[in-house]
């Protein structure tokens, strides 16, 4: 079943070790097939060198495993709200990448400090509301689905104008429409938030943001009517 969004996820994950965004086996991705209403995901804890296709798992929109021998990630609950609150997804990423997991342990928006950032994320990289005690000792990774998506809201972030979150205390979910982007915006986001911390650093005070017309510029320049970065496709 879903043969090839099993390949897609597997060499989505693959990417992840190849890009320097994992240690371990600390991170996964997933992707969907929104006709069927299923999505498929990494394993728990296997490591990437012995990863296979085959061992990737499919999972309906319920949570429930439908195919496959392993357990899936441990973060599937997540994944599983991600995708039925915000039906734009297709696929989804989590790391511990250790430049983003620094602003999301401090508690820290990741500012648009420049035109690298705000090429990929229109604004602010938000940390999302701390989960409660009950939150983290009932249904934990469900409920960290849940204050991303609550986070979202209460600021009026579009998900896909802002494909990432920073999970306070906790470290990074990024997204796209495909596993292969979502792994794209892991990378941004992790370089982003590199630059921006020594950003901060040197420039010792105040606002490191970007003014909103360059902004703009940068972001639109990448999506939507009038993007012209690149090569026309077709
Ligand atoms: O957050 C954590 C561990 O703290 C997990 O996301 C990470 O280790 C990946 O787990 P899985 O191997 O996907 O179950």
């Amino acid at each position: 079943m879903l043969e090839n969004l099993k390949k897609e996820v597997y060499e989505a994950n693959m990417l992840l070790p190849k890009y320097d965004l994992v240690t371990f086996t600390w991170g996964n991705v997933s992707a969907i097939d929104r006709d069927k209403g299923l999505f498929v995901i990494k394993p728990s804890g296997v490591d990437y060198e012995t990863l296979t296709p085959d061992d990737m798992v499919v999972v309906d929109l319920d949570g429930n495993v439908v195919e496959g021998k392993l357990n899936p990630s441990s973060d599937t609950p997540t994944h599983t709200v991600l995708y039925n609150a915000f039906p734009e997804l297709g696929g989804i990423v989590h790391t511990h990448s250790p430049w983003a997991v620094s602003f999301a342990q401090a508690g820290i928006d990741l500012p648009a400090t420049g035109t690298t950032h705000a090429d990929t994320f229109y604004g602010p990289v938000p940390v999302s509301d701390a989960l409660t005690q009950a939150e983290i000792e009932s249904d934990y990774e469900e409920n960290t689905g849940k204050v991303i998506v609550r986070t979202f809201a209460e600021r009026g972030i579009k998900p896909m104008d802002v494909p990432a979150v920073l999970v306070q205390d906790h470290g990074p979910f990024t997204w796209g429409a495909t596993a292969e982007k979502a792994v794209y915006n892991a990378k941004v986001l992790e370089v982003a938030a590199e630059m921006a911390y020594h950003t901060m650093m040197l420039q010792g005070h105040g606002d490191v943001s970007v003014p909103q017309y360059l902004l703009d510029k940068h972001y639109y320049r990448k999506h939507g009517a009038n993007a012209y970065y690149g090569q026309k496709t077709n």
